[in-house]
């Protein structure tokens, strides 16, 4: 597909060339979870409907009988929930009782590039996996849940025992602890509404947010301008192959990274806590989980401002290994597409994702290590809504997919992925080649 120019609307942006959608989207760059919503309500301009490919439905009397929790269909209401309802769900079930809510044909053609083609690579591999995942159920193992568990506890022992003893380096040890939490909460927001999916807040980061930000924009348009964690720190973070980079956005990185990463969180709360006091948000429960940490901490500790420093030091540290994990854990590199590049002549969602994906090979197969550090992150991303413990059974289904479809599936090193990052952000021309799996390329 031969790259079209960026909307002039959106200013400076408009220089970025787009391959996947045709136009940037409505408040791109994205700063925020609602600015999102609200953009791809305009661009898609369906209310008071969800659009699901050609047809529109009113899913109004279904929004708190959705089986995996309200809050997807009540911030959707109004867009094209195509991939959404594509990615999250299983067997003939859910189609059938969308038709239940029709309400017309619309003809507009979809903003986003994807296709679902019955015979296509994702609905094979998806009929694939279901035989397996009836046997083996997709949601959490024990394993799972012990790993999710212990992560939680052994975090909030250390924060004790660092408050206790005021030590900086059981501090340190407890934050890495958070941020292993917090990796492995990422597996349960993605799912059914669940208590569990509450750790991730005690990071300060919002399960809320991210599951717009992360599960509904990153997941389903990974690596185009319709993908916040592509622009949400734009023009800092520039991820886009732009020509007209300057040399700070191409190189700068090295240098501010490091102050940048232990603030990320304090800064998205604060952000959050701001627009709570304005009006703007609704205050939800769990953005206090964090102070209920830090007034525990305090009720132990010999001095308020002695609680206060090891909590910081605690969130500085979650901050930087989980920046430092999930910006090399699959999506960076100038062979991965990135929305300029060239895409794949058949837009199957499955294939695009697989464009946008890579796994590293040291995390793979061992349980932990894919839930502390985003592993099986293909499988991931094509099955959003299974538990990762279900995932590494899914790889002759998948594999076998590949073969058919004529796929080499590959692996990279997480080393080359750490490089990357630096060298695409660097990247100012687009890839003439459709990335990665460049077997059919020209
Ligand atoms: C934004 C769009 C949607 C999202 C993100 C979404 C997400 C989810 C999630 C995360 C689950 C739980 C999956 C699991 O635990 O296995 C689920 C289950 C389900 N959803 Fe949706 N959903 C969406 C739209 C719809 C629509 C439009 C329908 C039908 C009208 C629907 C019907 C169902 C059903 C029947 C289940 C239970 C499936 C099962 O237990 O196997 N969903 N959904």
């Amino acid at each position: 597909m031969a790259p079209r120019e960026g909307d002039s609307r959106n200013g400076v942006y408009s220089s970025i060339k787009l391959t996947a959608f045709t136009k940037l989207p409505t408040n791109y760059p994205h700063k925020s979870f609602e600015q999102w919503l609200r953009g791809k309500r305009t661009d898609d301009g369906v209310a008071p409907y969800w659009r699901v490919h050609n047809k529109l439905y009113d899913l109004t009397d279904f929004v708190d009988r959705h089986p995996g929790g309200k809050m997807w269909l009540q911030v959707t209401k109004g867009t094209d929930i195509t991939e959404a309802f594509e990615a999250s769900h299983f067997g003939e079930g859910p189609e059938k009782l969308l038709q239940k809510y029709y309400v017309k044909d619309i003809t507009t053609p979809r903003n986003s590039p994807y296709t679902f083609h019955k015979n296509g690579f994702y609905k094979t591999f998806k009929r694939r996996v279901e035989p397996i995942l009836r046997k083996t159920g997709k949601g959490p193992s024990w394993k799972s849940l012990v790993i999710q568990d212990g992560l939680a506890l052994s975090f909030l022992l250390l924060t004790f025992a660092s408050t206790v003893l005021s030590s900086y380096t059981l501090a340190v040890l407890a934050g890495m602890f958070l941020s292993f939490t917090i990796s492995c909460a990422h597996n349960y927001f993605h799912q059914r509404d669940n208590w569990r999916m509450y750790y991730f807040d005690l990071s300060g980061f919002s399960s809320h947010e991210w599951r717009v930000t992360h599960a509904l924009s990153h997941h389903l348009y990974t690596n185009t301008a319709n993908d916040i964690e592509i622009s949400a720190l734009d023009p800092v973070w520039v991820f886009l192959p732009k020509p007209d980079k300057n040399l700070i956005q191409r190189y700068g990185s090295y240098i501010y990274d490091l102050p940048m990463a232990p603030v990320i969180a304090f800064v998205a709360h604060l952000t959050r806590i701001f627009e709570v006091c304005i009006g703007i948000t609704p205050l939800r429960p769990e953005y206090l989980l964090p102070y209920s940490v830090l007034f525990l901490m305090a009720t132990i500790s010999p001095s308020f401002w002695q609680a206060f420093k090891l909590f910081m030091t605690i969130h500085a540290t979650t901050n930087c290994v989980f920046v430092a994990i999930g910006m090399t854990a699959a999506h960076h590199h100038p062979d991965i597409f990135h929305d300029g590049d060239r895409m794949r002549d058949d837009p199957d969602w499955g294939l695009c994702q697989l464009d946008a994906v890579r796994d590293r090979v040291e995390v793979t197969g061992n349980l932990l290590l894919v839930l502390t550090s985003f592993g099986e992150h293909t499988l991931h991303h094509l099955l959003p809504t299974v538990d990762h413990s279900k995932l590494s059974s899914l790889y002759p289904a998948f594999l076998e997919t590949c073969k058919e479809f004529d796929i080499p599936f590959t692996f990279m090193k997480w080393s080359t992925l750490a490089v990357g990052k630096y060298m695409q952000m660097a990247r100012i021309t687009t890839n003439n080649n459709y990335p990665g799996f460049k077997k059919k390329a020209s």
